[in-house]
């Protein structure tokens, strides 16, 4: 493990999602005056829905300039546009559809209504993220990365035992076989996960004990996909107390 990966342990869910709310809205505004845009990619799950819903509830919000920053996802379950099951619907609810964005900037997957072929979808995605990235690389540069993690270890849509956690050419893959439903899903790839600059993996529950322990410990990434979501610049685990049960001690930083 590298010395960048922090662990930042709060006391339950609730003050967990307010702590990444609010460390999230200190950071952008940071990165906005240092940057014309920001890039932001977004997870579903549960404790991330509730981060983005914290944020929303935070009058700090207000401070920030959200027309400046284009909002990606990691994964999304490739089902009809409108299914509560997809992440992007989520995300709106929780913050997208009460802070004034740039609809232009809001990158959602391709539905399976829009694009039924998934391997189109995920080509269309990867099209996305190219048409906004520098010249000649593949996909923007990432200021901030939200992942979730599943009690499985997996991470975006990358799970354990498959073939897509070692993808390395592609970087958006279609995800035919999910042990989690829906089976039909799209993902980043781990090399796109890599580049984000920050990678912040927000944690709760007694279920999370061991995927965390293990990635921490250096587990194999097709073991505990997690173990390899490392950021350029940071890796942060945010976590609750039930999550943090198998951290060892002295990874864990004071959270503040
Ligand atoms: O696509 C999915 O099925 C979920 O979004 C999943 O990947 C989720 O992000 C993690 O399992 C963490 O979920 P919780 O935040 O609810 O623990």
């Amino acid at each position: 493990m590298t010395t960048d990966r922090r662990v930042l342990v709060h006391p339950d869910k609730d003050s967990l999602a307010g702590a990444v709310a609010a460390r999230f809205i200190t950071k952008i505004i940071d990165i906005l005056d240092e940057n014309d845009e920001a890039h932001v990619v977004l997870s579903g799950g549960s404790v991330n829905t509730a981060v983005l819903a914290a944020i929303r509830n935070s009058p700090a919000q207000n401070n920030v300039d959200w027309k400046r920053i284009s909002f990606w996802w990691g994964d999304e379950r490739f089902v009809e546009a409108g299914s509560s099951d997809r992440n992007d619907g989520q995300a709106r609810e929780a913050l997208l559809d009460h802070i004034p964005l740039d609809e232009a900037k809001v990158h959602a997957f391709a539905s399976s209504d829009e694009i039924p072929d998934i391997d189109e979808a995920a080509a269309s995605y990867a099209a996305e993220l190219e048409a906004a990235a520098p010249d000649g690389q593949r996909y923007p540069r990432f200021d901030i990365m939200f992942l979730g993690v599943g009690p499985d270890g997996h991470i975006a849509s990358l799970f354990p035992g498959l073939s897509g956690i070692t993808e390395t050419e592609k970087t958006v893959i279609p995800v035919l076989n999910s042990p989690k439903p829906p089976p039909l899903r799209l993902s980043l790839t781990l090399p796109v996960i890599r580049s984000a600059d920050r990678i912040w993996l927000v944690m709760a529950g007694s279920d999370k004990a061991s995927p965390l322990g293990l990635a921490l410990a250096g587990a194999s990434i097709e073991e505990v996909p997690a173990a390899g979501a490392e950021g350029r610049k940071r890796t942060v685990f945010f976590v609750d107390q039930d999550a943090a049960a198998e951290v060892p001690e002295n990874l864990i930083a004071p959270s503040y």
